[in-house]
């Protein structure tokens, strides 16, 4: 981050942008729940865009949410907030362009669409991101907390002149300025998104796991310290590193892991890895990761279906299921998996 990034808190928001206004939040998955709620809970008026069958319209009416097709939501609303998954977006974006009206706001928490040219929205509309950094229980679970989650905010097209200020009231309203939103833009946020799930956060952390508990199984070392090593004890590094970063992950470690990670960490993550990182950010930034994705959710999903099947398939994970039942820290997460349970698989 460059030292002249801006970042807004609440008191650079005005609650008054969204007075009168009704926001329609298309989809109530992982996102959509949680803007809505947040959304309403701050005096906003609120509608649900769900198709008819969907399995989301008893959550959303349970929790006391208007419901109702996304093209009625649409055509109620000032500000269309889109929190379908991505590959659906452009077939939803086309049920409702129709609704669309001059100094209405199409919403986005992710550029994907917007970036790769699958949504072209007309040029009398604003076209915005409020994108929480945050898998959206979080939003949530923040937001009931008085604790904010830190989000960014990018402009795509500002066809009213005020498409930033009614942004920030909309990152005020689902508590994302209480913590900080960093301006940035729709190619910034889509690329550098994701660029970190597939290199680091979600691709890159997950193979290190299995190739870590694989060399040891694989050693004669059993399975069970094999998982207790490089799975669960993950999550103990990870809340170190997000409360004082690399720092005080170093400080609380003991001075015989630092030297060892220090010395062996560059052995294992290489100059090798960091030319295949930098030909994942390529695929990004030329569109081959997209293209890739889109042509692949137009097949029907055949190679996500097989490599999520054998995701599932991983020794690690039946090792881990056994373990979990056995021991305490199961319960502790009991009501926050019960929470994502709740959340419908996409297939
Ligand atoms: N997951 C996250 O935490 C994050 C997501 N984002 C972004 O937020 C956006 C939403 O992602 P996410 O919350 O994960 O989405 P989810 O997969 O959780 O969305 C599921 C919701 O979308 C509805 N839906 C699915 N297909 C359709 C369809 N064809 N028509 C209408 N509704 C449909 C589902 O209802 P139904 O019952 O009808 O299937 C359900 O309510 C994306 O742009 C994503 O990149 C950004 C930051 C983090
Ligand atoms: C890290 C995954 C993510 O980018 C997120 C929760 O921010 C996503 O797309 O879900
Ligand atoms: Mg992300
Ligand atoms: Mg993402």
């Amino acid at each position: 981050m460059t030292n002249d990034s801006t970042i807004y808190y609440d008191d650079d928001a005005n609650d008054a942008r969204l007075e009168n206004k009704t926001v329609a939040v298309l989809g109530y998955g992982s996102q959509g729940h949680a803007h809505a709620q947040n959304l309403a809970e701050s005096g906003v008026d609120v509608v649900v865009g769900l198709r008819e069958s969907s399995s989301s319209r008893k959550a959303a009416e349970a929790d006391g949410l208007r419901v109702a097709t996304p093209k009625e939501a649409a055509s109620q609303s000032n500000i269309v907030s889109v929190l379908v998954p991505d590959t659906v977006q452009p077939a939803v974006y086309d049920d409702i362009e129709s609704e669309l009206e001059a100094g209405d706001t199409l919403q986005f928490a992710h550029g994907f669409n917007i970036h790769y040219g699958q949504i072209e929205p007309p040029e009398d509309v604003d076209v915005t991101m409020v994108a929480p950094k945050s898998p959206g229980h979080l939003v949530r679970r923040n937001y009931q907390a008085d604790e904010g989650t830190p989000g960014l905010l990018a402009i795509y097209q500002d066809a009213s002149g005020e498409a930033k200020a009614e942004a920030l009231a909309y990152a005020k309203a689902i508590g994302c300025t209480r913590a900080g939103v960093v301006e940035t833009s729709f190619q910034e946020e889509t690329e550098t998104d994701l660029f970190g799930e597939q290199a680091v956060l979600c691709g890159g952390v997950t193979e290190l796991i299995k190739m870590g508990y694989e060399t040891l199984v694989d050693a004669g070392y059993s399975p069970e310290m094999a998982y207790f090593e490089c799975l669960n004890e993950m999550k103990l590094i990870v809340d170190l590193l997000y409360e004082g970063g690399l720092g005080e992950m170093w400080d609380s470690v003991s001075d015989t892991a630092e030297y060892g990670g220090l010395t062996r960490g560059e052995v294992v993550v290489d100059d090798h890895a960091r030319e295949r990182m930098e030909q994942v950010l390529e695929e990004v930034q030329n569109g081959e990761f997209a293209r890739e994705w889109i042509l692949e959710n137009q097949a029907g999903r055949p190679g996500y279906r097989q490599k999520r099947q054998a995701e599932k398939s991983h020794e690690i994970e039946d090792v881990g299921a056994e373990l979990r039942d056995l021991f305490a820290w199961a319960d502790e997460d009991e009501s926050a998996d019960e929470e994502k349970r709740e959340v419908p698989a996409d297939d």
